[in-house]
């Protein structure tokens, strides 16, 4: 899709400030979202709760919604109405620079990592939540703790061991096989801990078997963290998610567990043309993976 618009200017953050946060409970609630981008509605009064420790996965044929919905929790997007809560407290004004506070980390669609920076460095900005004097002040070569910088080091390399990647650390992205890139794009956000976890379109360019990986590794760090997952290829999102929300042209048609949604009947409809099957429960389908119907 095409670039994002535009969040209206804010003064001031009001974001709910993760110090004072309190609840232990990692809940993601979204009321009442509705997005315009000029006169094309994008969401109309669409809600979801992630609950705590699941994955939430977001489907729908192209143009849905998803992207935005999901850039809605990520503060790229300020929607034209309804409301969200991050662990029982009104997230307001979220802006993306507020997230790693708030104990949030996303992965978008494509890579985004840095190409001037190694994989290890790539993965330390993703670090700096932990750190005390920040990775910023590295970058910028101020003064810094450089036990903060072998903490960040040592987390970052045990994010990319846990993604089977340390033996890229010193290599650059741009050298890198796609795959391997989102790998670390994942480890990036995965470095900080979070408790919430977003992901856009994580299996995009991935074969089966890296799919597989990726499935079986979202299933672990489920009870860990509450993960939302945008996602085209169906087997994955049916094996993975534990509650599913489906959008059609900005509006939810169905949601439930898995195998309610691929019950029913308007998610099928809602497919019809499109060249990506829902699957009948407990199948796996054919075309997993198709997408784009034009
Ligand atoms: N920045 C924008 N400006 C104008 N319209 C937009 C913008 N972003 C999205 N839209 C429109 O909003 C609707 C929802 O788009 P969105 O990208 O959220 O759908 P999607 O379900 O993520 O689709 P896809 O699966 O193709 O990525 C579409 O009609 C799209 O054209």
């Amino acid at each position: 899709m095409g670039p994002l618009a535009q969040p209206t200017p804010t003064a001031g953050s009001t974001a709910l400030d993760r110090t004072t946060a309190g609840a232990p409970s990692s809940r993601l609630e979204m009321t009442g979202i509705s997005v315009a981008f000029g006169g094309v509605t994008a969401l109309s009064d669409v809600s979801l709760v992630v609950e705590p420790g699941q994955v939430h996965g977001l489907i729908g044929p192209n143009g849905a919604g998803k992207t935005t919905l999901f850039n809605v929790a990520c503060g790229i997007v300020r929607p034209t109405a309804g409301s969200m809560t991050w662990r029982g407290k009104p997230l307001r004004r979220l802006r993306p620079h507020q997230l790693a506070g708030l104990g949030i980390s996303r992965t978008l669609q494509g890579v985004g990592l840095f190409p001037g920076m190694t994989v290890l460095e790539n993965v330390m900005i993703g670090a700096h939540r932990h750190a005390r004097a920040g990775f910023a002040s590295a970058l910028l070569a101020l003064p810094r703790s450089d036990r903060d910088e072998r903490e960040l080091r040592a987390r970052a390399t045990a994010a990319l061991a846990d993604l089977d990647a340390e033996g890229f650390a010193g290599r650059y992205p741009g050298g890198l096989p796609y795959p391997v890139q989102k790998r670390v794009a994942l480890a990036r956000a995965l470095v900080a801990e979070p408790e919430l976890l977003l992901l856009d379109e994580p299996a995009s360019g991935l074969g089966e078997d890296e799919m597989h990986e990726l499935g079986e590794l979202i299933r672990r760090l489920s009870g860990r963290m509450s993960v939302l997952l945008v996602e085209h290829h169906m087997d994955l999102v049916m094996r993975v998610c534990d509650r599913i929300t489906v959008l059609d042209s900005g509006k939810q048609i169905s949601a439930g567990t898995p195998a309610e949604v691929q019950a029913d009947p308007a998610v099928t409809e809602a497919y019809l043309g499109d060249d990506v099957e829902v699957p009948a429960a407990g199948e796996p389908s054919a075309t997993d993976g198709g997408r784009h119907r034009g």
